[in-house]
């Protein structure tokens, strides 16, 4: 029996997809009242679309997940240090599906669950994958990153579906590191072209935006060739390249001087939490940092453009 804590979109299309593949499953909302209203309706609000299947029990109740082995966590990242002990769960296998860096203490969704499930392994499942894509079931695949090699082994062969192919690797802070830095260049990317800067400007972004995410990433213990995977360059295309990203449409608003859809958008506070890594460990983050005054509403999409462009000439 698998549980899934945070039946939002991303929670709710792991569900459906674990479900299909023959797994019970225990899905945990915080609003219980919405929980017991889907319990009939056999639909969550978040994804009203997408039929909730008979292997699907939603609960506003944590004890329901007590006999779950393996609870994958997909609440947003800031959310998380708080829900955790909420909860009341000792699982054996915790399974971090959120992408971002705790703005308060700087850790990776892992070290989070270390802190107050330290009986549990964590993992962290990231990767190129829209909720929508992975609730109907089109090809998906993703990275699952676990430091004990043969845990992680077990949980790629229980979470893999026909549809849904997981790739391993011991790589934490690699899979981690890349599922939250594209967000923030998403942002940017989304900002270029609202302001209608152009497929030029966003492949350069892209690029860059890609550099800096190697350089802070592998400053903080990650492998360049998980970074080059499905969880840092392969997100980062699907986030950079669709409007259906909801850090691209933060970005796309900012660029046409629009209020922003009222979304769950990670980048924002990962761009904060980028810049301070980047100032312990010495990495200059530039695309990181006009992305942090764009969202603060500090520089307009033109003045971020010109402290880009005004840099220091220099080697690729
Ligand atoms: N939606 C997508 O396509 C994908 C999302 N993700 C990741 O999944 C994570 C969750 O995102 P979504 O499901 O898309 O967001 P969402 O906005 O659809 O749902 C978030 C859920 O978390 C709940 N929540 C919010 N604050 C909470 C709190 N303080 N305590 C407990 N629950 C809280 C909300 O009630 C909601 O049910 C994010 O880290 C996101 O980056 C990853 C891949 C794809
Ligand atoms: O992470 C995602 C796809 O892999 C979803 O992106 P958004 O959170 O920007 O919608």
């Amino acid at each position: 029996m698998i549980g899934i804590v945070g039946a939002g979109a991303f929670g709710t299309a792991l569900a459906v997809t674990l479900a299909r593949a023959g797994h019970e499953v225990r899905l945990w909302g915080r609003d219980a009242a919405a929980m017991t209203a889907a319990r009939t309706v056999r639909a969550v609000p978040r994804l009203p679309d997408v039929p909730l299947s008979d292997g699907i029990m939603p609960t506003g109740d944590a004890a329901d997940l007590s006999d779950c082995g393996t609870i994958l966590l997909s609440v947003p990242m800031q959310s998380l240090a708080t829900t955790l002990p909420a909860l009341g769960l000792r699982p054996a296998h915790a399974v971090a599906a959120c992408k971002g860096v705790d703005l308060t203490t700087l850790e990776g969704p892992t070290r989070v669950i270390a802190r107050f499930w330290p009986d549990a392994t964590p993992a962290i499942l990231s990767g190129p994958s829209f909720a929508a894509d992975i609730a109907r079931g089109l090809p998906t695949a993703l990275s699952l990153g676990c430091a004990d090699a043969s845990v992680g082994g077990r949980l790629q062969a229980a979470l893999s579906t026909p549809t849904l192919r997981l790739y391993r690797t011991t790589d934490v802070a690699g899979v981690e590191l890349g599922g939250a830095l594209k967000n923030v260049v998403a942002i940017a990317c989304g900002a270029a072209i609202g302001a209608g800067l152009g497929e030029s400007a966003r492949a350069a972004l892209m690029t860059r935006g890609m550099a800096e995410i190697m350089r802070l990433a592998t400053a903080l213990g990650a492998r360049r060739e998980t970074l080059m995977g499905l969880s840092g360059l392969g997100d980062l295309a699907l986030t950079c390249a669709s409007p259906a990203s909801r850090n691209f449409a933060l970005g796309h608003a900012l660029g046409r001087g629009e209020t922003p859809p009222d979304a769950t958008t990670e980048g924002t506070a990962t761009a904060e939490a980028a810049l301070r890594l980047g100032a312990t460990h010495g990495v200059e983050l530039p695309v990181t940092a006009a992305t942090v005054g764009l969202v603060a509403g500090r520089l307009g999409v033109e003045d971020a453009v010109r402290a880009l462009l005004e840099r220091d000439l220099t080697t690729e």
